[in-house]
C-alpha cells in the first residue's frame, strides 16, 4: 500500500469542502483517489489537442478500473483563443449525443482554460454536475483547479462569463509536468509569486532562494511550491469563497494584465506572462503612490526576474493607454462606476484592495509602461 500522498484541503460550508491531492506519479500510485470521486456510472474526460496524446490514457485507464463506470472523452483545440462559449459548446453536444445525466462527471485534463472551461460546462450542464480537477500546468496545479472560480473569455473582456463552481477534488499528479514546455512552467511561476506579495512574506523569502530550483525542474522544491500555494489559496477561498473581499487580493496585477491578454489578442502572452507585467505595473504604481518603499519595488521586480518573467510589455505591443484605459473599465472589480485595485502597501507580504488612489498615478504608471512603444 503506497503511503498517503500530500494533502490540502479546501474547507468550505455545507460539506463542500474538497481535497487536492499532490504528488508524483499519482495516477499509478493512487488511482482509487481519482476514480472513487466519481459517484455516477458515467464520466466525460475533456482535454486538448497537446495534452491528449501525452496524458490522457493513463487519466482514462485510472478511471476505467472503476467497475460499471463508462469513460467517455473529448478533445478540444488548444490555447487561450479557444476559451469562448462556441468551444465550451462542444462539451455539451458531447454530453447530449451520450445521453450523459446528471450524475455524470466531467473531469479537466489540462491546463487552466481546459479547468476553466469545463469547470463552466459542469456548472450549467442540466443546472450543474459534478467534476473534477486534473490540473497539467504549474498554473493550474498552484492556482486556477483550485477554488471554483470557472468561466471563458468574452472579446470585449476576459473570463467575463463563468460561475462559482467547486471541483470534487483537485488531483495533482506532478509527473504531468515533464512534458510541460519551460515558458509554460515560467508562467505559472507568476501566481507563485503573487501569494508572497500579497498574504506570505516567509513564502516569498523562500521563492527568493528557491526560484533558480523551480526554473531547474528540482521536484521537492515544486512539491513544496505546489502544496504551499495550494494552502494559501484554500485559505483565502474559504475566508471568501465568491470575492466579496479579501479574494480579490489574489487578483495582483491581473486588472493590467487582462487588459494585456484580451488587447494583444489572446494567446500572444500566457496568463502567467500578461500577470507579471501587471504585476509590475501595480509595484510602479504603489511605488508612485508612496505605498511602499524602494527596497519592496525592487524585490518584487528581482522575483519577477528571477524566475525569468517579464517586466514590461515588448517593444511591438499593439498596447496603449486609451486600450488600457477601455478594458480596465469593464474589470470585474468595477463597483458603481469606480474601479478599485489590489496594490502593495507597506512592508513586503501586505497589499489593499481600493478603489481610493489618486487616479493620476495609474494613468502615469500607464503611460510609463506604453512610453517606449511604437
Ligand atoms: N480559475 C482560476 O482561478 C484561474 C487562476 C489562474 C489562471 N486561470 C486561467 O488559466 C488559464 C491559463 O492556464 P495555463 O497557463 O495552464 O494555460 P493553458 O491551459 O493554455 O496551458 C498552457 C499550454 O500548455 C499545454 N499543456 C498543458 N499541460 C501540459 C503538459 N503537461 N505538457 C505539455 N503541455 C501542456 C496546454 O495545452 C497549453 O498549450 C487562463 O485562461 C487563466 O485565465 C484561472
Ligand atoms: O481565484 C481567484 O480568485 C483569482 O483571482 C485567481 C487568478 O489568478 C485567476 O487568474 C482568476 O481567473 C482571475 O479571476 P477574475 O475574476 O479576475 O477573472
Ligand atoms: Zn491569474
Amino acid at each position: 500500500m503506497p503511503a498517503p500522498p500530500t494533502t490540502v484541503t479546501v474547507p468550505l460550508p455545507g460539506a463542500r469542502s474538497y481535497p487536492i491531492y499532490i504528488g508524483p506519479g499519482l495516477h499509478s500510485s493512487h488511482p482509487a483517489l481519482l476514480r472513487d470521486q466519481v459517484k455516477g456510472t458515467t464520466c466525460l474526460v475533456v482535454t486538448n489537442t497537446v495534452v491528449a496524446p501525452l496524458h490522457l490514457s493513463r487519466t482514462v485507464a485510472a478511471l476505467e478500473a472503476k467497475e460499471g463506470l463508462t469513460v467517455h472523452t473529448l478533445v478540444l483545440p488548444d490555447g487561450e483563443a479557444e476559451k469562448t462559449l462556441e468551444v465550451l459548446t462542444l462539451i455539451h453536444d458531447k454530453a447530449l449525443e451520450n445521453a450523459l445525466d446528471r450524475q455524470t462527471t466531467f473531469v479537466a485534463l489540462g491546463g487552466g482554460v481546459i479547468g476553466d472551461m469545463v469547470g463552466f460546462a459542469a456548472a450549467i450542464y442540466q443546472r450543474g454536475v459534478d467534476f473534477i480537477q486534473v490540473p497539467t500546468t504549474v498554473m493550474a496545479m498552484v492556482d486556477s483547479s483550485v477554488g471554483g472560480k470557472t468561466g471563458v473569455n468574452h472579446p470585449l473582456g476576459k473570463n467575463m462569463v463563468g460561475a462559482f463552481h467547486q471541483p470534487n477534488c483537485v488531483f495533482v499528479d506532478t509527473s504531468t509536468l515533464d512534458t510541460l514546455p519551460d515558458r509554460e512552467l515560467r508562467s505559472g511561476l507568476s501566481e507563485i509569486i503573487k501569494y508572497g506579495l500579497i498574504r506570505d512574506p516567509a513564502f516569498f523569502e523562500w521563492q527568493e532562494q528557491n526560484l533558480p530550483k523551480l526554473l531547474l525542474r528540482d521536484a521537492g522544491t515544486f512539491a513544496e511550491a505546489i502544496q504551499r500555494s495550494c494552502e494559501n489559496k484554500a485559505d483565502v477561498v474559504a475566508a471568501d469563497e465568491k470575492e466579496a473581499g479579501v479574494r480579490a487580493t489574489l487578483n495582483l496585477g491581473h486588472t493590467f494584465g487582462h487588459a494585456i491578454e484580451n488587447g494583444s489578442g489572446y494567446g500572444k502572452f500566457l496568463h502567467g506572462e500578461a500577470v507579471a507585467i501587471g504585476t509590475a505595473m501595480a509595484a510602479s504604481m504603489s511605488r508612485r503612490l508612496g505605498w511602499i518603499d524602494e527596497a519592496v519595488l525592487q524585490r518584487t521586480y528581482d522575483a519577477l526576474h528571477l524566475a525569468g518573467l517579464p517586466t514590461e510589455l515588448p517593444l511591438d505591443s499593439p498596447m496603449t493607454r486609451e486600450k488600457f484605459e477601455k478594458l480596465m473599465s469593464v474589470d470585474k472589480k468595477v463597483s458603481n462606476g469606480v474601479l478599485r485595485l489590489i496594490l502593495q502597501k507597506g512592508p513586503l507580504g501586505t497589499c489593499v484592495f481600493t478603489g481610493d488612489f489618486d487616479r493620476q498615478a495609474m494613468i502615469d504608471t500607464i503611460d510609463d509602461f506604453c512610453s517606449e512603444l511604437g
